[in-house]
């Protein structure tokens, strides 16, 4: 059926890499903790690569045409891409071998530091929660061809009998993804490095052709970014170079000399020019590339005269979600195959939308799902087995797949018309909602209120929630899962860990006192367990970056909250003490971002459903006393849409879910919101737009640059810009932190600026939590004092 380079009907962009049961992230700890020798990771490496393979032979696809992508990556696939290519920040450049490449330990010291010298940083991936490691390029920066540790994969599979497909991020992403390596002279921009990264490119596709790869699969989202979509236009810079990537002729045959085909992938949007869909595929096409691949799912479809100008190429349709986890719509999905088929005249593959890096394993691995959930379900197995059966029905026609297109359409119907997934009251409640549902009164009245209130010094400290999780509360909530305790003898032990947390707080001297989230295993699962419409699962783990993994809750029906849950533990905290003690909520747009959402709907109606749970929880709250009520947001950024154009719609509705989840509060309930990312310019318009009382936000890594925005802004309500990195062991000093406060003063005017940390205490222990926050305490009171000194006007 194929041709030297014929491209396989079925494919998928990638498959989760830390194994079924997380046993790469096992063997990665156990080696960082140096349980585990570099032989013996890479052994594990190799077995998870090898049950990957297998797996994906069993569940349709060829092992032998190049249909299974080889991206294996330890700890990130853009890191293995700077690894491939040798492009080592200065600080890094003696951890490469005489030829430039990057080895095993070489690799994790970059994405770990070595205690001397900070990692790479981490970012988001486009608009995802999956973390890579930032490529740092500089004017120097050596490009050259050493992809050894893909080529050894590939040739290792050969012997076994697999023709994989290795995959690397493409070089125009690459260099889009990468920020100027510290010392770059200014406006230095990494693309401007793009021939060397080219050449290098060259050199690894002869290498990884050398090895035994057919195809190589080149990622390049960056194209579905404004940016990168510019780029893609007729006679453009992409144009430009995949037509000297595509100038070496493609090998004739194994081993021969020449390239593998080449695969470029635009997952996660519509590349090139929104306006005109599939232009940007005809110009990878017109330059030479082998088979282009569109993302279905959240792009567009490519335009009929877009079509007819892929010519001879291959078209890799993503109609398969590679970010969620609900069953396709075989049936619709093949329509759209057959019309693509129609109109392009090409040959279509079908594929997914993205990697399937985003979601779980496998449905089958579920125990414990509610029985209804299952059937609507598609984890990664699953997804390859749809991908698998459409490619059938494509070719064979639909009889060949009849069952499996009957069954889609029996779940799909039976998900419609299931009871919780609309349930009328929900309907009601979001119909009927009114403007004045969105807004409180005027904030400067709030603010007097509040003061009244509350009675709050100047420059008062808090912190944003959480404080340690130590051993002892992981075991506790460990043993009431598994009936190791009772209830009765769990919630008493959480009595006793608040009430510790409290006694701390108030020796330390802060002003506004927290609860310390003991009883939340995460902050995102706690609501999703306490709500209704939401289902728990038991192995469906994500990675998140390296080793970390998430396990996102399923977001199935129509939201509401039966009963006052955050209610017993905020009371009872405040029962402890006589300063105020904020009650802590996490926010709609954080709730849907952390959370794999039904996509039966638009975003802001379930956002809506989730404010109003959340809105039922402030008011229960009040009732019982609670003067401060802080509803997290540290997603609000994540979920921005990757175009400028996209982007006023989504602040909308965001924006207004966080304002119906808050705005049913009394004028004299302060309302805080938490946010933690420092790169706020950008959002600051929106983050006003909440009308928080008082928004704490992450800011001492960059040493509080976040100031000269605000300050530009004029943001004027109350704001704690972090003044205590919590990302690292490290105690600020009480002179350190003082500081941060005077800086932040010359931005912020006293009566705005509150003090606290970056981001909650979680993941911190308690001697270096203590100490900082002894420090943080004393050098607010040092600060104030200053303050009302100079308040109190010139001395004589
Ligand atoms: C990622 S933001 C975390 C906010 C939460 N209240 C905490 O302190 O843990
Ligand atoms: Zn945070």
């Amino acid at each position: 059926m194929t041709t030297t380079h014929g491209f396989p009907a079925a494919t998928i962009l990638g498959y989760p890499r830390i194994g079924p049961r997380r046993e790469l992230k096992k063997a990665l700890e156990a080696h960082w903790a140096g349980r585990l020798d570099e032989d013996g990771l890479l052994f594990e490496a190799r077995k998870v690569q090898d049950r990957t393979v297998r797996r994906l032979v069993q569940l349709g696809l060829d092992a032998a045409d190049s249909s299974i992508p080889a991206d294996f990556a330890l700890y990130d696939q853009v890191l293995d891409t700077t690894a491939a290519l040798g492009a080592l920040p200065a600080r890094f450049a003696d951890l490469a071998a005489e030829d430039g490449s990057v080895g095993t330990a070489a690799y994790f010291t970059l994405a770990r530091g070595d205690g001397q010298r900070p990692p790479l940083e981490l970012t988001k991936w486009f608009d995802t929660n999956y973390h890579y490691l930032v490529p740092e390029i500089g004017p120097e920066t050596t490009f050259v061809a050493a992809a050894h540790q893909l080529a050894g994969i590939i040739r290792r599979q050969k012997d076994r009998g697999a023709v994989l497909r290795p995959v690397l991020v493409g070089p125009v992403t690459y260099l889009l993804l990468a920020k100027a390596e510290a010392g770059a002279p200014a406006g230095f921009d990494p693309l401007s490095r793009i021939d060397d990264a080219v050449a290098a490119y060259a050199g690894i596709l002869a290498e990884l052709a050398e090895a035994g790869a057919a195809w190589v699969q080149l990622d390049e989202p960056g194209l579905v970014t404004d940016r990168g979509g510019a780029l893609a236009a007729p006679g453009g810079l992409v144009e430009r170079v995949y037509r000297q990537l595509a100038s070496v002729p493609v090998a004739a045959g194994p081993q021969a000399n020449g390239r593998p085909a080449l695969l470029v992938t635009t997952g996660y949007g519509t590349a090139g020019d929104p306006a005109r869909p599939g232009q940007a595929l005809a110009v990878l096409a017109a330059a030479g590339v082998e088979a282009v691949h569109a993302d279905l799912v959240r792009g567009t479809l490519p335009s009929a005269e877009a079509l007819a100008a892929l010519g001879g190429t291959r078209l890799v349709a993503g109609v398969v979600d590679g970010r969620n986890v609900w069953r396709n719509h075989l049936p619709a999905s093949l329509d759209a195959l057959e019309d693509l088929q129609a109109q392009s005249g090409a040959a279509v593959s079908v594929g997914t939308s993205t990697s399937l890096l985003h979601v779980p394993h496998d449905v089958a691995a579920e125990t414990a799902l509610p029985a209804h959930l299952p059937a609507w379900l598609a984890f990664a197995d699953q997804k390859v087995r749809e991908v698998v059966a459409l490619s059938r029905g494509l070719a064979g026609g639909r009889p060949l797949i009849a069952a499996e297109l009957r069954r889609a359409e029996a779940a799909l119907r039976h998900r419609a018309g299931f009871d919780g997934v609309t349930v009328p009251a929900v309907r009601t409640r979001t119909g009927a909602l009114a403007e004045e549902d969105f807004t409180r009164g005027p904030a400067d009245r709030r603010a007097g209120l509040q003061q009244e209130r509350l009675g709050l010094p100047v420059l008062p400290t808090t912190t944003i929630g959480s404080f340690p999780q130590t051993g002892e509360v992981r075991r506790a909530r460990a043993a009431v899962r598994s009936g190791g305790i009772s209830q009765a003898e769990y919630e008493q032990f959480l009595r006793a860990e608040i009430t510790r947390v409290v006694r701390l707080q108030e020796e330390l001297g802060l002003d506004v006192l927290v609860h310390g989230e003991a009883e939340r295993n995460d902050m995102v699962q706690y609501f999703a367990e306490n709500f209704d419409g939401f289902a728990a699962t038991g192995q469906g783990w994500v990675q998140s970056y390296g080793s970390r993994c998430t396990r996102p809750s399923i977001l199935w029906g129509d939201v509401s909250r039966p009963q006052a849950f955050t209610v017993p533990w905020t009371s009872f905290a405040q029962s402890l003490t006589d300063r105020p003690l904020k009650g802590m909520l996490t926010g709609p747009v954080t709730i849907l971002a952390w959370s794999f959402v039904r996509d039966d709907q638009p975003l802001a109606e379930t956002a809506n459903q989730v404010a109003l749970a959340l809105r039922d929880e402030i008011a229960d709250l009040e009732a019982a006393g609670t003067a401060i009520v802080q509803v997290d947001e540290p997603a609000l950024r994540e979920l921005l849409p990757l175009r400028a154009a996209d982007q006023p719609a989504y602040l909308d509705w965001s924006v207004r879910a966080f304002r119906l989840a808050t705005a049913g509060a009394a004028e004299q309930t302060q309302i805080h919101t938490h946010l933690c990312y420092s790169e706020f310019g950008e959002v600051i318009a929106a983050i006003d737009g909440l009308d928080a009382d008082v928004t704490s936000i992450e800011a001492a890594r960059s040493r509080l640059e976040v100031v000269a925005d605000l300050a530009y802004f004029g943001f004027s309500r109350g704001i704690g810009p972090g003044v205590y990195d919590i990302h690292s062991p490290r105690v600020p000093s009480e002179q350190e932190i003082a500081g941060l406060i005077t800086a932040a003063l010359a931005g912020i005017p006293s009566r705005q600026l509150w003090i606290n940390p970056d981001c909650g205490l979680k993941t911190r222990g308690y001697a270096e939590t203590v100490d900082s926050l002894r420090h943080l305490v004393a050098a607010a009171s040092t600060v104030r004092k200053a303050v009302a000194v100079s308040a109190a006007g010139p001395t004589a």
